[in-house]
């Protein structure tokens, strides 16, 4: 069976400047991969390749399935509630919003409103909107930085635990060694301008 990701890039750039050369990747069902290297290599620009939110780039991906992507900075809509984040984007029916609330700890929190959330309660509904879209391949930009270590393990915790009740294949971008080598399955590093793979 194919892996529901596979990327064959030849190169990418950002107007006239190349920020990523050739590489090549895919992601198993159950596997996450972590792409670290030094801030500007092009981690983010990789995953929005994947995401289709980059254009200036060429080569091969192969995506199978539904794609999720959970953003450094949670992208909810303002005027709607924790509940209505995760049904209104995902199709969820009430009573899954409220058991995708429910895996994150935010049972309580169905009717409250973006602005009345904590960063962490913020992030954690992302994560619960990403999961509710039973997603074939989930990307994290950065999900679990600016918070304190606590809650950050906490929120990785709660990551771990939704991502194993899923057949889901996960790229996360971090700059965060420790990160990396808690959750992912293997670790892809960028080098070098343009930048490739030199470990992966
Ligand atoms: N919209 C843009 N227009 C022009 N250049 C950009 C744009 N976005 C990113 N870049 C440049 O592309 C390079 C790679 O950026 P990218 O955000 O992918 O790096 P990164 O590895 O994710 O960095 P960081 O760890 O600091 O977030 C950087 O040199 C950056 O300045």
């Amino acid at each position: 069976m194919s892996p529901p990701l596979s990327l064959t890039l030849h190169g990418a750039a950002h107007g006239a400047v190349q920020i990523l050369g050739a590489l090549s990747f895919s992601v198993a069902p159950r596997e996450t991969v972590a792409i670290t290297g030094a801030s500007g290599a092009g981690k983010t620009t990789l995953l929005r390749i994947i995401a289709g939110l980059h254009r200036g780039w060429s080569g091969e991906l192969r995506l199978q399935g539904r794609l999720a992507m959970v953003f450094q900075e949670p992208v909810l809509l303002p005027w709607r509630t924790a509940l209505q984040n995760i049904c209104l984007a995902t199709g969820a029916s009430l009573a899954e919003g409220e058991a995708a609330l429910a895996s994150v700890d935010l049972a309580a929190k169905s009717g409250a409103y973006p602005d009345q959330l904590s960063l962490g309660q913020q992030r954690r509904l992302s994560l619960a909107r990403a999961f509710a879209t039973k997603p074939d391949v989930l990307l994290l930009d950065e999900a679990f930085v600016s918070l304190d270590a606590a809650l950050a393990d906490e929120i990785m915790s709660l990551f771990e635990r939704l991502r194993d009740r899923h057949d889901v294949a996960t790229v996360l971008v971090t700059h965060d060694a420790a990160e990396a080598a808690r959750l992912a399955t293997r670790i892809v590093v960028l080098s070098g301008q343009p930048a490739r793979i030199v470990t992966g």
